[in-house]
């Protein structure tokens, strides 16, 4: 890999048929004529190179495949899911417009991922990435609701999952999307977010990212 690739490592969680893998295929997809290397396996994280404002890197987008077993799950399991999470430290919490179940799961999922790593701070990871620091500050997500384009079955208001991006701790925007469109923009927009965090508060005219960063207390 290119020493001055940046990695932006995310997992999606949501309820099952949000269409966690749908958005990955379609990041997958418009990425494809980019002129950098094309890697059509969905199975396992999407591996993606990708130039945002300018500059090289890769999108490692994966999605948890264990949603709907999380109550049932034994401690032997969980340790591996830990071991999958803590992988990844930004996280897309996903829910489908068209399902207030799928909503008002994501704080459930959003605990989730916290509590594991916080129960589970030792886990071998042998995986190709190293662990993060199992430390749940730095967890970073991203709010996404699925499936604009089908506003007549609309459940969910952008005004109800703005509150919730509101009091999500960590999390630093919520966006209306769907597989009709560009769904990489979302994509560039968090990552532009994160990249960002580091910028002196004078340096940011997007107000998206303004009200992003107003929340992040940077
Ligand atoms: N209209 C519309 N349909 C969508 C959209 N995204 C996904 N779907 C449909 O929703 C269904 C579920 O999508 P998936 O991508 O399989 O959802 P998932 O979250 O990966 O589902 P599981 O793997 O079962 O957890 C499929 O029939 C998709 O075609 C969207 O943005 N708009």
């Amino acid at each position: 890999m290119d020493e001055s690739e940046e990695t932006w490592d995310l997992m999606i969680f949501g309820d099952r048929g949000v269409g966690k893998s749908s958005f990955r295929l379609k990041v997958s997809m418009e990425h494809s004529n980019d002129g950098f290397e094309i890697n059509p396996r969905i199975e396992g994280p999407v591996d993606r190179r990708v130039v945002i404002e300018g500059r090289p890197c890769v999108l490692w987008i994966d999605e948890s495949l264990w949603t709907s077993h999380y109550a049932l799950t034994s401690e032997r399991c969980l340790g591996d899911i830990a071991e999958m999470i803590r992988r990844y430290r930004y996280f897309i919490l996903m829910y489908d417009i068209t399902s207030v179940e799928s909503f008002d799961s994501i704080d459930f999922h959003h605990r989730f991922i916290k509590e594991v790593i916080q129960k589970y701070p030792d886990v071998n990871c042998s995986g190709p990435q190293p662990p993060h620091e199992p430390s749940t500050k730095k967890l970073r997500f991203l709010l996404i609701g699925m499936k604009s384009d089908l506003t007549d079955r609309r459940q969910v208001s952008r005004s109800q999952a703005e509150s919730l991006a509101n009091t999500l701790e960590g999390c630093i925007g919520f966006v209306e999307t769907s597989v009709k469109q560009d769904a990489s923009q979302s994509m560039h927009d968090f990552i532009r977010a994160l990249r960002s965090g580091s910028m002196q508060r004078s340096d940011r005219s997007n107000t998206w990212l303004k009200k992003v960063f107003g929340r992040l207390g940077t």
